[in-house]
């Protein structure tokens, strides 16, 4: 019995399990803006641009399927009146495929001493203007509707890692309280609304939390508060107790993670959906992921290297370039250098957990992920 009074849900929305191998999965999630094939990455496009990438290149070279947008940037630049007018964050940017918008909590909760936690929501001092805001349940529901999100995700608190356990559950227990405001605030028909899950690195808390959170009328459940610097191993046997605790019919959708064995190790313990900065931030620094380990391509051993960064590879960087010219476009400050490279971390990120998909389709995962870390230990070469 759920305590939520609103009969607001997402009826452009839909998710089936097709496949399952072991712990992992392979899904089908329909939305308002497509159709998207999970396990899948998204890009984040922080302030309504993946950075350094074309949209319509996102599109047909990378074939991304749903980016993610932030709500804290978008709503302090360019503001709510200017995506407005322009019918939503969709057509401003000139994407046309699903759109995840996060709730602000994490970027005000990482505003650190710009910010005051009330039952009501979270006052901060916002870091470019210096204005003072509030952002509440109701607020950031308000702003992701305007956004046009297909997935809009429930105001929380991130807590930091390590907090003591009375501070965890008082957090968690205002956080559901928050996430029941999201439910009750939604007006929107064609946005879905994901919940969030805390808990840290406990067994316990993390089901408490759930038990909470599972019977109320989210699409999707996501894995909050990781990936803020706990040790790898504790992030995976995380998330290894904490999917079976999750609706298994509802996307399950850990946040903020990961590098690429991040993204392998959490497929097979049941995770859909990813996001994460690494590819596209690193990349603009010339740290490329292949299939044979990281490329640092701005390195001097890469000067004469008419290889390409990945040799199994089909995206236009490693179909027309060499790690030797990347190299030299980087150390020249060359904006094409940022592009080349972000282009192919997502390709590859992107052909990471399509490959990922089918091997679960064929009931072949395992020999996936032995060969995925074989692969990876030979090294960037
Ligand atoms: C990069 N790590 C990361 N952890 C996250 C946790 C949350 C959360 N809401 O707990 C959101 C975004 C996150 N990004
Ligand atoms: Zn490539």
């Amino acid at each position: 019995m759920t305590s939520i009074s609103n009969t607001v849900r997402c009826e452009t929305f839909s998710f089936r399990e097709v496949a399952r191998d072991g712990a992992a999965r392979a899904g089908e999630l329909k939305l308002t803006h497509g159709t998207v094939q999970t396990p899948i990455f998204m890009p984040v496009g922080t302030v309504g641009t993946v950075k350094a990438m074309r949209p319509d290149e996102l599109a047909t070279q990378v074939e991304a399927q749903i980016i993610l947008g932030n709500t804290y940037h978008l709503y302090l630049r360019p503001g709510l009146d200017v995506v407005r007018a322009h019918g939503g964050l969709h057509t401003m940017m000139g994407w046309d495929r699903p759109i995840l918008t996060d709730s602000g909590g994490y970027q005000v909760f990482s505003l650190k001493d710009l910010r005051k936690i009330r039952e009501e929501g979270v006052e901060f001092q916002d870091h470019i203007s210096g204005s003072y805001h509030l952002f509440t349940p109701e607020k950031v529901i308000e702003i992701q509707e305007t956004l046009g999100s297909d997935i809009m995700m429930a105001f929380d608190e991130c807590p930091p890692a390590g907090a003591e356990e009375r501070y965890m559950r008082d957090s968690m227990a205002r956080t559901t309280r928050w996430e029941k405001r999201c439910l009750e605030a939604r007006t929107r028909h064609d946005c879905a609304l994901f919940g969030i899950g805390q808990g840290g690195t406990s067994e316990q808390l993390r089901r408490e939390h759930l038990e909470e959170l599972a019977p109320l009328p989210f699409e999707g459940m996501a894995i909050g508060g990781l990936s803020v610097g706990e040790e790898t191993q504790a992030m995976y046997d995380t998330v290894e107790f904490t999917t079976p605790m999750m609706p298994d019919e509802k996307p399950k959708y850990l946040m903020g993670v990961g590098k690429p064995e991040d993204l392998v190790e959490c497929i097979a313990r049941g995770v859909d959906m990813f996001d994460c900065v690494i590819p596209t931030r690193n990349a603009r620094n010339g740290h490329c992921f292949t299939s044979r380990g990281v490329v640092v391509v701005r390195n001097a051993v890469h000067k004469e290297d008419l290889r390409p960064l990945d040799p199994d590879c089909d995206c236009y960087t490693c179909q027309n370039f060499s790690r030797s010219y990347l190299r030299h476009l980087l150390k020249s400050g060359e904006m094409l250098g940022p592009q080349l490279c972000t282009l192919h971390n997502l390709r590859y990120f992107l052909t990471l957990v399509g490959q990922a998909r089918e091997a679960i389709v064929e009931g072949r995962f395992e020999a996936f992920r032995k060969r995925f870390h074989t692969l990876q230990a030979e090294g960037g070469s």
